[in-house]
């Protein structure tokens, strides 16, 4: 069985894989559209498997933001398999490269990295970071929302004093969710409400507790001052918090998604990626390049504006989502 009928299979086992796979088939709709047309169309054109149909693959694979160095490697691979398996024919190409996405996006870890680290039975501690208007907030509303559907016990606070407006919104999330928010008035002392965000959800038993801050990128020295105060903060209450630092990149933004995430890791140690909107651009192969240039997981991506489209990352789910009309080609999209 070739590879994409096994990631076929998988995502039609059950009820549950059914309705992961259907987010990312909708979620991931404009990235697949070009990603399968263009690679569809490759193979029509070159019916052998030689240097010119790779040179142009690579383009397909880099107009898709993969990222350079990630495509460079994924060619290589690429190269090697197709000779290993004696493949001639384009047409069995397709499975080669689906399965060789999923193992370049893997690399040596295993694959459970996208789990989020949670604490049993205690507080876990999660900060959320990243620059003005990637969806920082509305992606804590939504996580908020997914770890309470689990049963968890959530708390929130409003650590970005920042920006007007931003305690606010940010209550609005707290009410959609069904979660408590922590706050301060505006201007205030983002460490000092983190402080008391910890403070009441010990005093609530709660289970998570999720943070934002301010995502001042201009000043790179304010940012990680500011990041590690409130690190300080955390780390004095308990002693292996912050349990996640979750940075959120906008998917629509491409290559940029890629500095902002350099600087927030020299910033502070940046644990994993929520990437947001990769509903909003064609170019969904930026979940590669993050992954494979920066070394640093994917563990949430945001497949839309409602508060139940923020997804736990998943290769296989994800690559499936780009594939799948090339699975079943008389499929009724
Ligand atoms: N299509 C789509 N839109 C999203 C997604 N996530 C967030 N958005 C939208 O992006 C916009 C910005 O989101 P916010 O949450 O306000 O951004 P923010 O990062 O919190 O902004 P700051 O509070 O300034 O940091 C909103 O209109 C959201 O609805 C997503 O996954 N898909």
């Amino acid at each position: 069985m070739g590879f994409m009928d096994k990631l076929k299979n998988k995502f039609t086992q059950n009820k549950e894989t059914e309705e992961v796979s259907e987010k990312y088939k909708a979620g991931m709709k404009k990235s697949r559209n070009t990603f399968s047309g263009k690679i569809n169309d490759l193979i029509a054109r070159y019916r052998k498997v030689d240097e010119d149909f790779f040179e142009e693959l690579e383009e397909v694979l880099i107009s898709a933001d993969v990222g350079v160095m990630t495509v460079m490697d994924l060619i290589d691979e690429l190269k090697m398999e197709v000779k290993r398996q004696n493949i001639k024919d384009t047409k069995e190409v397709k499975n080669v490269i689906s399965e060789k996405l999923v193992e370049i996006y893997y690399g040596d870890d295993d694959e459970e990295i996208e789990a989020i680290n949670m604490k049993e039975n205690e507080l876990s501690v999660i900060l959320v970071v990243g620059v003005n208007g990637v969806g920082k907030t509305t992606s804590i509303g939504k996580l908020a929302h997914q770890l309470k559907k689990q049963g968890k016990n959530v708390v929130l606070a409003a650590g970005d004093t920042f920006r007007a407006g931003a305690i606010e919104q940010l209550e609005v999330w707290g009410e959609r969710a069904g979660v408590d928010v922590i706050k301060h008035s505006a201007g205030s002392d983002p460490a000092a409400v983190i402080f008391d965000g910890i403070k009441a959800a010990k005093s609530r038993e709660a289970d998570v507790l999720i943070c934002d801050t301010a995502g001042r990128l201009q000043n790179k020295v304010n940012l990680m001052n500011e990041l590690s105060k409130v690190k300080r903060v955390i780390e004095r209450e308990i002693p292996d918090a912050p349990h996640e630092v979750l940075l959120v990149l906008d998917a629509t933004t491409g290559q940029n998604a890629l500095s902002q995430a350099k600087t927030f890791s020299e910033a502070t140690d940046v644990t994993g990626i929520v990437l947001t909107k990769l509903d909003g651009t064609a170019k969904g192969g930026i979940v590669l390049a993050i992954r494979h240039e920066l070394n640093v997981p994917v563990k949430y991506v945001g497949l839309g504006e409602k508060i139940d489209d923020l997804q736990q990352f998943d290769a296989h789910a994800f690559v499936y989502g780009l594939f799948a009309d090339m699975l079943d080609e008389t499929e009724d999209e």
